[in-house]
């Protein structure tokens, strides 16, 4: 590990790894709350001292510095894993079971270094060690619920890639027989090693960088077309998605139908049990409604107690038929406020998009069957 060529691979990997260290933390900084980032970025700055203790190998007695450059890998690949773990969503492995881990890897180093001194043997274990994390973090990004994002393949490429390559390595170490002091094979098996790990490193670090904009361009985009209280679509967003809708339709000579709804004597929740009991009744309304609806089915806040729902491919008939089913719906159940249940109703309207129609002129005829429910009485379903 001490010839020309591998300290000339090693200075130009530690400039890499400071140049793709800052970009992390600086991105992290800028954005705290994207889920992993950070343990992304510490795995990295565990690779960078792990660079710096190869280069000063040569100046330092070799035990410490092989204790010192195990437990750097095996951390920043077990960081690696942590950190896909949680953007993901899932829960991360704890400290102790790191703590363990470690514990057993430091224990076979020092075995390997002190009592039964075997560096090919060693360099297998952490090694392979650090190629199981690699492939668990591949497996964990690859079987991830994050549809809408492409950018994980290259993150599970660089870290599949890097896996597959040190387990490969430490087999070939396990396996080839060599004399425990031939070095210069060892040498070799550290210079492949060193040069993959340098195209990975840089591969994964844009995949992190790609997976931080994915996740910031998501939540964006859920801020512009959700509504905060219920992340239900807003009026804008649910309106351009009715237009593609209608147009669809049309296209198609398909039916589709609007209800409009409007929650019954809202302010009188407000007013009795408080705002906070009168959000937990717009969530509980939108709750039941969307589990109700079919997935072709979209669902809008149009106005503080007022939603609007279309129905592609249904005609006036079936979509009384659903409005009457949820209005019912949510009568029977009331909403758990603080102190007893809050009954809860809703006034519907329904209308039946006409060939040629806008979607305005819908929209106005479903406001004023609605309003027509409230007339009669609240707690009803009128028809356009
Ligand atoms: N808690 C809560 N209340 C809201 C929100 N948006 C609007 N409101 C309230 O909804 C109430 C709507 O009241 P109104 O328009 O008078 O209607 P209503 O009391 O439901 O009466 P009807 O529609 O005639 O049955 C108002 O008191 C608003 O403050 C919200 O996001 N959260």
């Amino acid at each position: 590990m001490n010839s020309p060529t591998f300290q000339i691979l090693m200075l130009l990997t530690v400039i890499l790894v400071v140049i793709m260290t800052v970009v992390l933390f600086a991105v992290q900084q800028a954005n705290r709350e994207i889920p992993g980032l950070r343990a992304w970025a510490y795995s990295y700055l565990c690779g960078l001292l792990l660079c710096v203790s190869f280069l000063l190998r040569p100046h330092v007695p070799e035990g410490p510095a092989v204790i010192v450059s195990q437990v750097l890998l095996f951390t920043s690949a077990w960081l690696n894993l942590v950190a896909t773990q949680i953007y993901t969503g899932r829960r991360p492995w704890t400290r102790t079971c790191f703590g363990w881990a470690l514990l057993i890897v430091l224990g076979l180093a020092s075995y390997l270094t002190w009592q039964q001194p075997e560096p090919r043997l060693r360099l297998a274990l952490i090694l392979g060690a650090g190629g199981t994390l690699m492939l668990l973090s591949a497996l964990a990004m690859l079987s991830a619920e994050i549809r809408r994002q492409p950018e994980r393949y290259l993150f599970t490429l660089a870290c599949g890639t890097h896996g597959l390559a040190l387990l490969a390595t430490s087999l070939s170490l396990l396996l080839i027989q060599t004399h425990p002091t031939d070095l210069e094979r060892l040498d070799f098996v550290a210079q492949f090693v060193l040069i993959e790990s340098i195209v990975v490193l840089v591969m994964r670090a844009f995949g992190v960088v790609m997976l931080a904009n994915a996740h910031i361009t998501a939540e964006l985009r859920h801020f512009a077309e959700r509504d905060p209280l219920t992340s239900i679509y807003n009026r804008r967003s649910f309106m351009t998605l009715l237009d593609k809708s209608v147009n669809l339709m049309q296209r198609m000579n398909s039916p589709l139908s609007l209800l409009g709804l409007d929650l019954d004597h809202f302010k009188r929740i407000n007013d009795t049990w408080g705002h906070g009991s009168g959000d937990q009744a717009l969530r509980h309304f939108v709750q039941l409604t969307t589990e109700h609806l079919r997935n072709e089915d979209v669902i809008g806040r149009v106005g503080g107690e007022e939603f609007v729902i279309f129905l592609p491919n249904t005609g006036l008939e079936a979509a009384a038929c659903v409005a009457e089913r949820l209005r019912a719906l949510i009568e029977s159940q009331p909403v758990a406020g603080p102190h007893g249940p809050i009954a809860l109703t809703v006034s519907i309207g329904v209308t039946l998009i006409a060939k040629g129609e806008t979607q305005e002129a819908a929209l106005q005829r479903v406001d004023e069957a609605m309003y027509r429910a409230k007339a009669k009485g609240r707690n009803r379903v009128e028809l356009a």
